[in-house]
């Protein structure tokens, strides 16, 4: 793959006699978007956290825009870097926002340590924000509790791009919003990509989701890759019998996003 965006190599992760992640491999191209897929415990979680540097690989090797990231760093420098290459947004509206602070100042919190600039500059980076989440202008001034489970999400995304990072991981983003929620979550995800060029890793049991928001699939079990292709290859026409299992409940063909490569990192 030309220039790819992401490139995770045997990758490995052991909780002392528990073995998370092995030998697990692939590439994201720039503005592309790649599905995890397994069943509860393969090791998905595992693989994003170690790609967002919350947990430190056993072994391998994490690159993200061509720079190293699988050993830890003290550097604040670095730490920014890193932090504008890859952001994650978590499955639980609920807990992953302060509850003492506005969507406002949640935002510009984040604005003002990735780009800084003056608090007007920092309003309109916020209220961009704001727009391309499609959170209107009482729902970014409210406290966290004063908005439902989407709107939160929409916040969560919104903070994660505040950063600017070249690649969004989603684990299970949508999975705990109601049907007609997910799918509004899911379209402006899309419309997100297309927008801003940004790369999507989407961890997800939900094939219906997996149709709609990528282009490639790996498959997990057990820690390892069992099977990898584009996403359309995989769900229609499964290699491995763990996949085919997996597809029992599979969802009707979706639409599927154009995509916009970036051209550069920075
Ligand atoms: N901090 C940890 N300490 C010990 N074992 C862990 C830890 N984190 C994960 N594991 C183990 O690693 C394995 C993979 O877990 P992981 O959460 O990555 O799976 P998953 O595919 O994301 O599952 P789910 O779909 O249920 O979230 C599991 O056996 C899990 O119990």
């Amino acid at each position: 793959m030309p220039d790819p965006v992401l490139e995770v190599q045997g990758l490995h992760k052991a909780f002392g006699d528990v073995v998370a992640v092995s030998d697990v491999s692939f590439s994201l191209a720039r503005g592309g978007s790649l599905a995890i897929v397994g069943e509860s415990g393969s090791g998905k979680t595992t693989v994003a956290r170690m790609i967002v540097g919350l947990e430190r690989p056993t072994a391998g090797t994490i690159r993200a825009c061509g720079e190293d990231r699988s050993r830890p760093t003290a550097s604040t420098r670095e730490r920014r870097r890193r932090a504008r290459e890859v952001q994650i947004v978590f499955q639980d509206p609920y807990s992953s926002l302060d509850p003492r602070q506005s969507v406002t100042r949640s935002l510009e919190e984040i604005v003002r340590f990735h780009r800084g600039g003056s608090a007007s500059e920092r309003a309109a980076r916020v209220a961009e924000l704001a727009e391309l989440v499609g959170l209107d202008e009482r729902q970014t001034r409210a406290m966290p509790q004063a908005l439902s489970g989407g709107q939160r999400q929409r916040v969560a995304i919104a903070r994660a791009l505040a950063a600017e990072p070249q690649v969004l991981i989603l684990d299970e983003s949508v999975a705990a919003l109601d049907v007609s929620i997910q799918a509004q979550v899911l379209n402006l995800l899309a419309e997100i990509r297309e927008r801003t060029g940004v790369s999507y890793v989407l961890i997800s049991h939900d094939l219906a989701v997996v149709r709609q928001l990528t282009e490639e699939a790996i498959v997990m079990r057990g820690g390892r890759v069992v099977e990898q292709g584009t996403t359309a290859r995989v769900l229609d026409d499964p290699q491995d019998d763990y996949t085919r299992l997996l597809r029992a409940s599979v969802p009707r063909p979706g639409w599927k996003p154009a995509r916009r490569p970036r051209s550069s990192c920075n």
